[in-house]
């Protein structure tokens, strides 16, 4: 069950009202709420009253320029993304109004699946920035819009010098890396700093460094100008350009390419880049917030990740332990999200019961946080009754081991299979072995997750803890039907 508050939102202003009506049904009830305005002045009145998260905006109507809303928007909100709607004679007003702060544009016609990943990403952005982050013995901070926002847990000494970081840290316009294991909270820390630092109010953006291929990235990160490459019909505006004066979250940054790191360490010395094709310097001035689950030591020693690069990123660094090694708050964390989600589910709960806390605290959580989420929410699913006994926990959870790998570590089947499956590989000849493997683990992964869902989007995403951006690249990527679901 989805409360009011966590329904994404999305304000759409055009004076054709069909355009208005095809985003309503593209983005249908109770997974999204769509307000429509047919002019930017009841636009503005929506988008005071609302907060919608994201906007979806036509640059030419009848009545009023959509630049001037646009401006409108940004002097009301800088932290909302706004999506220009243009038509091929205005696109180039559109690419302008990017450097303005617009956060994409579209040329119309399009169809649905050209907006969508679009939409979805605007509103993932606007949520990083605005769903409040309330460490420890914080009330509500006084730079987000409304008090339920998302509680930071952790007690363990290891977690209060992370907290005391973020304050310290936070008002300094210094570039700040955050380690740890997936799953361990580096994008809520990320969120923290930014909502508590002195750019609050202006725009924030966030990349995944792995989830792009690299001409991609580049042309996300920097824009490309007209005729770059093949395929570079119109000039693009980059992250950089976009969020000067704000801040940037480049997550993942351990999987950057050697090209991307030199770029980038330009872009951090000199405060300027070009867009791609293009010979002028721009001007930037961003914060870089990074995050990545990878041991940059070794990356440095093996040379995949420059160390002059590291220097510049980790002006700071924050380090998030791993779930077990946080002692007392894991049973305070699982009873917080029992409740929590219980009360989200609309279920009952009670208490958990030893036996049960038991299985939990003596866990690996190798996912960190994000699978604990996963299993309270699953057990929960599962519950017939408000007290959680170990029947209730998901099928397999701390099962014992079957086979021993090459180590003499123990591997339950499907670790055997897909050591199976690599060796194939590995005789077969194949340079790109990690590839293989990950798409045939996320076309099993995604395939059950959406069948279970009817295949549905956003509900996938939630159960699967991605963003909806992710998992529909993803599906685009390996080719599922949806629609077989
Ligand atoms: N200390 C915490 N208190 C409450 N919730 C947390 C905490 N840390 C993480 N979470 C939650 O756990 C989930 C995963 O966190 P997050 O996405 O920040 O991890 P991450 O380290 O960025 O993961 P990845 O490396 O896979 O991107 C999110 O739902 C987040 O809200």
């Amino acid at each position: 069950m989805q409360t009011n508050a966590s329904i994404p939102s999305l304000l759409v202003v055009d004076d054709d009202p069909l355009i208005l009506q095809v985003m309503k049904l593209c983005l249908p009830e109770p997974d999204y709420r769509v307000y429509t305005a047919e002019n930017a002045i009841d636009g503005q009145a929506l988008f005071i009253k609302h907060a919608p998260d994201a906007v979806l905006l036509d640059i030419q109507m009848a009545a009023q320029s959509g630049l001037a809303a646009l401006h409108e928007f940004r002097e009301l909100d800088p932290r909302v993304p706004v999506i220009l709607m243009t038509g091929h004679g205005t696109a180039e007003t559109a690419i302008s109004a990017m450097s303005g702060g617009a956060f994409e544009y579209i040329t119309k016609p399009f169809e649905p699946d050209d907006i969508l990943p679009l939409i979805d990403s605007a509103i993932e952005t606007s949520r990083m920035a605005r769903l409040p982050t309330i460490l420890p013995g914080e009330r509500t901070l006084k730079n987000v819009d409304s008090a339920d926002g998302e509680k930071v847990l952790g007690q363990c000494p290891a977690m209060v010098e992370v907290f005391r970081s973020i304050g310290r840290v936070a008002a300094r316009e210094v570039a700040v890396l955050v380690l740890g294991e997936t799953g361990t909270g580096k994008e809520v820390v990320a969120r923290a700093i930014y909502q508590h630092s002195q750019r609050h109010d202006q725009v924030f953006n966030a990349i995944n460094c792995a989830a792009i291929p690299e001409n991609l990235l580049e042309s996300e990160l920097f824009g490309h100008e007209k005729g770059a490459f093949t395929g570079a019909d119109q000039r693009r505006i980059g992250k950089f350009e976009v969020c000067n004066g704000g801040t940037l979250f480049l997550d993942e940054i351990g999987d950057m390419t050697p090209l991307m790191q030199t770029k980038m360490l330009r872009v951090l010395q000199e405060k300027e880049f070009e867009r791609v094709g293009g010979s002028k310097p721009i001007k930037t001035d961003v914060r870089i917030i990074a995050a990545t689950n990878r041991d940059l030591d070794a990356a440095m020693a093996d040379g995949s990740f420059r160390s002059d690069l590291y220097y510049r990123l980790n002006e700071y660094t924050i380090i998030l332990p791993p779930l077990r090694d946080r002692g007392d708050d894991v049973p305070m964390m699982t009873e917080f999200f029992f409740r929590t989600f219980a009360q989200q589910l609309g279920k009952d709960f009670l208490s958990i019961s030893p036996e049960t806390m038991q299985l939990l605290t003596s866990h690996s959580w190798p996912g960190n946080v994000r699978e604990l989420q996963g299993v309270v929410k699953q057990t929960l699913l599962k519950a017939s009754g408000p007290v959680i006994v170990p029947a209730f926990l998901p099928v397999g959870f701390g099962e014992t081991k079957i086979a021993t790998g090459p180590n003499g570590q123990t591997r339950q089947s499907w670790e055997v299979d897909l050591a199976t499956e690599v060796q194939r590989l590995l005789e077969s000849g194949s340079h790109s072995i990690s590839d293989e493997v990950h798409d045939q683990v996320d076309r099993v992964l995604l395939e059950g997750v959406l069948k279970s869902t009817a295949g549905n989007i956003s509900e996938s995403a939630t159960r699967l803890g991605i963003s909806r951006p992710t998992l529909r690249n993803r599906i685009r990527h390996l080719g599922i039907d949806t629609t077989q679901s």
